[in-house]
């Protein structure tokens, strides 16, 4: 019942419709016995005084009560419709509004395809439990009450009878679905078997190129054993109750013989034993399906726990690790300051450990060093996708919590080493990063970024649409469109995260001339591998193991025995030793 409740809180204002939808399903199942109850009046009447006025009387009731039942059903239905498409939106929305306000650290984490996945499979999920099974599951408890009392009011006989099947049936039915965790177990593999299968396909090239086997795939390997042991489990645990189920339900027809063969035997009246006879029977396959509501209710009921209790976990990481903002919207300069900065990506792991560093206004900065030393987490302290554990973080000489968001997206433009386009024109990709700028003002910042050769290359130009068919960018001509944005959005720090990496000998001339035109009066902090590019900048800071253990000039970096001169070596040699094996 917690899921309901769950699951109401995020439609309240509609929740008076899902009362409606029960009223009205209860009042459906109490019109549909009055069909049955006219049918055997019916029967009563052929067998007994075949009156033909009184008969047709008795099949205008039947036709209107079943036109009743009908109505009043449908009314139940549109009810619970109206209730699940509103909880439906409302879900998207709640979403939608946790994505909007989730952590950076959240998207740092979690693919965005697999977030809108969850959102949308999971508010999908809980529609067919509100729209459908819930409605019909006050038909499927009143039901077999309503032909317990139909049956005593026949023939206590036919009452007691009747009551034996239901008592047998549920207790078959509470065996199969006794166990919860079998339930819990079969979700959780059959989920898991989703995910790897997903995982398997995609990583489908490598496995081609590479020859792999799905017995080489271990993870995909287990998941179908796994899923093959569990979906056995369960099957032989339902073996016997269901088994057991079917055999009364499918036999429930012949039963009438242990109430009507004593009744002939006994010379009783032949009317009224084939009018019980026909009335009994007729309620074989509707009790039946009375059942098969209440076993489709549990299922439901399983996948719409799993449903809210996914959403709720996403909606929880999305808040985690979000930054504690303040109100103050304008910078005074772009001096950085880490003072006595720890962070750790996860509890006992610490990346950064009483960090100190300054950066001033105005310079450019590249951060080297080996992988893992720390460059991207310090970069992304200072876009605010993390709060730091201790210590403080300061732009303009103000702690960056108490900035605004809007400040700090406003202020700091991160170009990432992947950047993203949306399937959208070039344009509309630039103009993201000021909504507000002028045509001009676009077709400058792809002028500056040295995007008129990518321009060139469709009839359609800056309206040619990402992903469309014949749209094939490289890697750098993806990021120079990313450049084009950043150069647009004008702000005043610049953090530029291995932004060089997806470029090729042929476009990393324009790439640098990119860079250099989006880097003019700006506070730059450049994260590199390729030391050629990092020459321009005022100071380069050598990281290692979360420190600063080297700073300052190329020149000066480059005297005596210094790691960055180590470094340096390292590159020249990788270029040479690439240029002699390409040759
Ligand atoms: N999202 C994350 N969750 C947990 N640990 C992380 C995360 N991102 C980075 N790390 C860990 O933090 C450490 C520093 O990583 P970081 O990416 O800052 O290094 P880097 O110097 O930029 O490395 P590279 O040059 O290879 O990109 C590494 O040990 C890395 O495994």
């Amino acid at each position: 019942m917690n899921t309901f409740k769950k699951l109401f809180s995020y439609a309240e204002e509609k929740k008076v419709f899902i009362v409606l939808s029960l009223f009205f399903s209860g009042f459906a199942t109490c019109l549909s016995f009055l069909p049955y109850y006219f049918f055997w009046q019916i029967l009563r009447e052929i067998t007994t005084n075949s009156n033909i006025t009184e008969i047709k009387q008795i099949s205008l009731y039947i036709f209107l009560t079943t036109v009743l039942y009908g109505v009043t059903y449908i009314i139940s239905l549109l009810c619970s419709h109206l209730f699940a498409f509103r909880l439906e939106t409302n879900m998207k929305k709640r979403g939608l509004y946790h994505l909007l306000n989730a952590s950076f650290s959240f998207f740092d984490i979690n693919p965005s395809g697999r977030t809108r996945k969850v959102i949308d499979d999971n508010t999908g999920n809980t529609h067919t439990i509100i729209a459908h099974i819930l409605p019909d599951s006050v038909n499927a408890v009143l039901f077999p009450i309503g032909v317990l009392v139909l049956s005593f009011v026949a023939s206590w006989k036919i009452g007691v009878l009747m009551s034996i099947v239901i008592i047998l049936a549920l207790i078959s039915f509470k065996l199969m679905y006794a166990d919860e965790n079998m339930m819990k177990e079969y979700m959780s593999a059959l989920e898991d078997i989703n995910s790897e299968t997903v995982e398997y396909v995609r990583g489908i090239q490598v496995i081609k190129v590479f020859g792999l086997t799905l017995d080489s795939f271990k993870k995909l390997h287990e998941s179908i054993l796994n899923y093959s042991r569990v979906v056995n489990k369960f099957s032989q645990m339902s073996r016997t109750p269901f088994v057991i189920f079917q055999c009364l339900m499918m036999s429930f027809s012949a039963l009438i013989i242990i109430i009507a063969y004593p009744m002939i035997v006994m010379n009783e009246s032949m009317s009224e034993i084939i009018s019980l006879v026909v009335f009994f029977m007729t309620f074989a396959g509707l009790l039946n399906s009375a059942f098969v509501k209440i076993m489709f209710f549990s299922k439901n009921l399983t996948l719409a726990k799993d449903a809210i209790d996914k959403l709720e976990d996403l909606f929880e990481k999305m808040d985690e690790n979000k930054l504690v903002m303040g109100n103050i919207t304008k910078m005074e300069n772009y001096d950085i300051e880490f003072e006595k900065v720890s962070f750790g990506y996860e509890k006992d792991v610490s990346i950064l450990n009483g960090f100190d560093l300054k950066l001033e206004s105005g310079k450019k900065y590249a951060l080297v060093g080996s992988s893992g030393g720390g460059k991207s987490t310090i970069a992304k302290l200072i876009s605010g996708f993390y709060p730091v554990s201790s210590g403080k973080l300061k732009i303009g000489g103000k702690d960056i919590k108490e900035y605004s968001g809007e400040a700090l997206e406003k202020n700091i433009a991160f170009v990432f080493q992947h950047a993203k386009l949306f399937s959208r024109t070039i344009f509309d990709n630039v103009k993201i990063g000021n909504p507000e700028a002028s045509y001009e003002e676009v077709m400058r910042a792809l002028e500056i970024a040295m995007c008129n050769n990518i321009l060139d290359k469709f009839e359609t130009r800056e309206k040619t649409i990402i992903g469309a068919e014949g749209v094939h960018l490289s890697g750098g001509e993806i990021q120079r469109i990313a450049i084009a944005r950043a150069i647009l959005k004008d702000a005043p720090i610049i953090i530029l995260d291995e932004a060089s990496a997806a470029s090729d000998p042929e476009n990393e001339y324009e790439m640098q001339r990119a860079f250099s035109n989006l880097m003019k009066n700006k506070t730059v902090i450049m994260i590199a591998h390729r030391l050629s590019s990092i020459r321009n900048v005022d100071e380069i800071l050598v990281i290692d193991e979360g420190k600063v253990i080297e700073r300052g000039s190329h020149e000066k970096l480059m005297e005596g025995n210094t790691k960055y001169r180590y470094f340096r070596e390292l590159f020249k040699n990788a270029n040479e030793w690439r240029v002699v094996n390409e040759n």
